[in-house]
């Protein structure tokens, strides 16, 4: 099970995150976000990282902005969380053959799932999000799990969306997802990680993991 912690924007932090046992730290390149990091501020908390998966998070970026950002930050994932077409997707595809790309999709209600089978040939991996009206992520709402549980794509897949340390036992509980995402629920306050939350995330998964054996 991956382990996404995104929002990152202290290096220690990312490092501290990093060295307990997260799989992919994301970074926000979406300006209006108060996660907001700057390509060079990616670099700076990149290199001084174990290795680790890199994911900038864009929403309707310029194919400019994320070639730069991916190249200057290392990135090893782009995940597209605005409202990407799939033509936009493979054309972020052709351009970066060796970086995963990432669609986030945000759930309002079922049919919303219907998108995933028309994006699934150009695109390596999924992200499920809670959908906010004024918000693109980090909003802490969650997702209705009970109604994901015969959601079976054909690509690997994150959960993300209001996702805790005391409700991510649940979710699993009911869900299989190749990944799980967290950000505002492993936070004192936008962008500031807290590691004891973090700890407290890492143990209930590696709990609920030893349930299911
Ligand atoms: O986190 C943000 O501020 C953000 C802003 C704009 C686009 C995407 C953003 N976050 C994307 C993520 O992958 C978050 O981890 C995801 O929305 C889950 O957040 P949370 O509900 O706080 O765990």
């Amino acid at each position: 099970m991956r382990i996404k912690i995104c929002g990152l924007t202290q290096p220690d932090q990312a490092v501290a995150i990093a060295t307990m046992g997260a799989s992919v730290l994301g970074f926000i390149c979406v300006k209006q976000s108060p996660r907001y990091v700057a390509p060079e501020t990616i670099q700076t908390i990149v290199q001084a990282l174990p290795p680790i998966d890199r994911f900038g998070v864009f929403a309707n970026a310029s194919l400019e902005q994320i070639k730069q950002t991916v190249a200057l930050g290392q990135l090893s994932g782009v995940q597209l969380h605005g409202q990407e077409s799939i033509a936009y997707c493979q054309t972020v595809r052709t351009t970066l053959p060796d970086v995963e790309l990432i669609k986030a999709l945000r759930i309002r209600d079922l049919k919303d799932l219907d998108q995933v089978e028309t994006y699934a040939p150009y695109v390596d991996t999924f992200l499920l999000d809670a959908y906010h009206p004024q918000h693109l992520g980090g909003t802490g709402h969650t997702l209705d799990w009970k109604t994901l549980q015969t959601f079976r794509p054909e690509r690997p897949w994150f959960l993300a969306g209001g996702l805790r340390p005391d409700n991510v036992a649940q979710a699993l509980s009911l869900l299989s997802p190749d990944g799980i995402d967290l950000s505002s629920g492993v936070e004192q306050s936008p962008g500031d990680k807290n590691l004891i939350k973090v700890a407290q995330l890492l143990q209930a998964v590696k709990k609920g993991e030893t349930l299911s054996l």
